[in-house]
């Protein structure tokens, strides 16, 4: 396969409504060609490849159906979204995906009038769509005018209390509303729990609901070859004792499960539905994730997210890696500790090669939980499992912690469990972009009484801070760590518990001093460099704790120094406003201390590289270095005091 392949019949495609034209045979033929520019397009640029390639003959059989973007197409997570932003007049910019300025990997409101709802975490769409479906019934309007509501949702997304909560509400509303349950018996790992093998039962017995659906009614909404079948075994299914799809229990119509990559199914059945459905409806879709790119579909996450890669051979071009990762350092460090204590376990949200728990269950598999994509759920587990005796490591992404917010106030921080928070992707990400920053868990964690948190500045404070949180029993603990690879120090041989509440000093000089939170150190430490050329000779400490802050340690350097500047990668309310108030309290303004805070600015940064991202944020070496000399009323361009 070139990288480039030839598309006829794509060339042909600006906007959807170019698919009305085409025949049933060259929306097959169209659906080939999308499937190969897809690969074409993130072999160049790297993102989430397999869940796209699952749904290209669902993308093209909906818009060929419907009537987008009056029809509202809602992709869930929508890393699904690339062969949808092919047909939807984005094919020109398909190959800046993930990249500065480029196409967002997502469903993006700003970037399309065929994105309807933004979206990048999971199992909003049912509950996004239905909002569409309920304006349009209560004579709402946008510009794009409103048609029909369709969510499009995974099996793995479909496991969240989100999607059950959004479920109940449709069924008791009844009105017209379009779910298609996207099943490829994959999350980004294989799918666990119940629903799981409740889907599996159900494409098990397949021609069974065939024959249900026929029994109560519904054959008008199958295809002709479904139907003949259907109309002929209705009276045997009639003195057959069956019971209802979930689905159907709650208030929907349910039709499949059909092939979703077999276009002479999937058109039949959309337009029928369009035609005909009045009340809630959900369409079962059975795919393959990575469906027709071998590398991808024969991987264990069939091919899940992409670094750039050889289309021939699927072989990824990742940077040569010169420091373990933060994650595999954290499961490293956690599973050495479980061995020695057998109270120790840990929880992820579907996140088990994202977290490195995988690592841990490999040899602890009782003692690692996956407990799908249900965060809230994950945080109040932990919290029963820590009530239980256990010491449970509650293993998520900071984005992706922030759903399960009540239950760590409500479940954990008020009756102080002894929660252990390993939060992974803190700070800026890179090319999955805002909806995945983790910009906020310090300001939402540090806020909570009893709650300790922690930043590690590089991997080795990594490694100690795990093993502080497993000898913390007195409440929650939390430690964040960014995504990517560690700085390259030396991992200690054993494990240091941290003496809560206490920072280090890492350099002593004069005039200011930076206080640095996380993984900053390095850039604070690269602007010093700089800053001794011009004769300025920072202080700088590593404040460790967020919460409970290092009073003496901050006060010590207020009073030593004319100015005090804190750095952290996390947004306004977090590391550097908690320093603020205890200066505040202890009147230490009042002496005219120069005091600066280096946090998030309060936008939300498109997708690009962290580093460019860190630049956009104001918090890299030159920025630190200028916000020294400014503070310290250096004339910048002169540079002289
Ligand atoms: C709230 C939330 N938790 C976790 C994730 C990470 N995540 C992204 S895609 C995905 C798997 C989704 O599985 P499914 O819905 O079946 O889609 P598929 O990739 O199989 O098409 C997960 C866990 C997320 N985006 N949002
Ligand atoms: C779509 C989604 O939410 C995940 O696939 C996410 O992109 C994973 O991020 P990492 O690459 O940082 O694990
Ligand atoms: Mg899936």
């Amino acid at each position: 396969m070139s990288s480039r392949p030839e598309t006829p019949v794509l060339d042909r495609v600006t906007t959807p409504a170019d698919l009305k034209r085409l025949s049933d045979d060259e929306l097959i033929r169209l659906a080939h060609e999308l499937r190969t520019e897809t690969i074409s397009a993130v072999s160049e640029t790297g993102g989430h490849l397999g869940a796209g390639l699952g749904v290209v003959e669902l993308t093209v059989a909906l818009h060929a159906v419907f009537d987008t973007p009056r029809d509202k197409l809602i992709w869930d997570v929508s890393h699904q979204c690339y062969p949808h932003k092919i047909l939807t007049g984005r094919r020109d910019r398909i190959r800046t995906l993930r990249m500065k300025d480029g196409l967002s990997g997502f469903a993006k409101r700003s970037e399309s009038p065929y994105d309807p709802f933004g979206a990048g975490h999971s199992s909003t769409s049912i509950s996004a769509a239905l909002g569409f479906a309920m304006a349009r019934e209560l004579g709402g309007s946008c510009e794009t005018g409103l048609g029909d509501a369709i969510a499009v949702i995974g099996d793995g997304s479909m496991s969240a209390g989100m999607a059950f909560e959004a479920m109940n509400n449709a069924g008791h509303l009844g009105k017209r509303l379009i779910v298609i349950l996207n099943d490829n018996e994959m999350s980004i790992a294989p799918p666990t729990g119940a629903l799981s093998s409740y889907l599996n039962r159900l494409y098990a017995e397949a021609p069974f609901h065939d024959l249900k659906a026929a029994a109560k009614g519904a054959v008008n909404l199958l295809p002709p070859p479904f139907r003949e079948g259907a109309k002929r075994a209705k009276d045997v299914l009639k003195s057959m004792t069956v019971g209802g799809t979930l689905f159907e229990e709650l208030g929907f119509s349910y039709v499949g499960p059909i092939d979703g990559h077999d276009l002479h199914q999937l058109l039949p059945v959309l337009r029928t539905v369009k035609a005909r459905a009045t009340g809630p409806i959900l369409i079962h879709v059975l795919t393959k994730k990575g469906k027709g790119y071998a590398p991808a579909e024969g991987s264990a996450d069939r091919g899940h997210a992409r670094a750039k890669f050889d289309v021939v051979t699927g072989e990824q071009k990742k940077a040569p890696s010169n420091a373990p990762a933060y994650t595999k350092v954290f499961a490293q460090t956690l599973t050495r500790l479980a061995a020695a204590d057998p109270r120790i376990c840990a929880v992820t949200a579907a996140m088990p090669d994202g977290t490195g728990l995988d690592l841990m269950a490999e040899r602890f598999p009782d003692r690692v939980f996956d407990v799908g994509i249900a965060e809230q759920h994950g945080v109040t587990f932990s919290a029963g499992l820590a009530a239980g005796g256990m010491k449970p490591f509650c293993a998520m992404y900071s984005t992706f912690l922030q759903r399960g917010y009540d239950q760590v106030v409500h479940d954990v921080a008020i009756q102080r469990l002894p929660v252990r928070f390993a939060i992974d992707r803190a700070g800026l990400v890179g090319a999955d972009g805002a909806t995945h920053a983790g910009a906020y868990d310090v300001a939402f964690m540090a806020n909570l009484p009893g709650m300790v948190v922690m930043a590690a500045a590089d991997e080795a404070e990594l490694v100690n801070m795990v093993a502080t949180a497993a000898a913390h029993d007195e409440g929650p603990i939390a430690f964040r760590y960014p995504r990517g690879e560690g700085v390259g120090v030396e991992l200690p041989e054993t494990p240091q518990i941290l003496p809560i509440g206490k920072g280090r000093m890492i350099r002593t000089g004069s005039r200011v001093a930076i206080l640095s939170f996380g993984t900053r150190l390095q850039e604070v430490l690269r602007a010093c460099e700089t800053l001794e050329a011009r004769g300025i000779s920072p202080t700088v400490a590593d404040a460790r704790f967020a919460k409970p802050l290092d009073r003496e340690l901050i006060l010590q350097l207020a009073q030593d120094h004319e100015a005090l500047i804190t750095i952290e990668e996390g947004a306004v309310g977090g590391f550097g406003s908690h320093v603020a108030q205890l200066l505040s309290d202890e009147g230490v303004f009042d002496h005219g201390l120069k005091f600066r805070s280096m946090v998030l600015p309060d936008t939300f940064i498109d997708h690009s590289s962290p580093a460019d991202m860190y630049a956009t944020a104001g918090l890299n070496a030159e920025q630190i270095e200028e916000k020294v000399l400014t503070t310290l009323g250096v004339d910048i361009l002169n540079k002289r005091a």
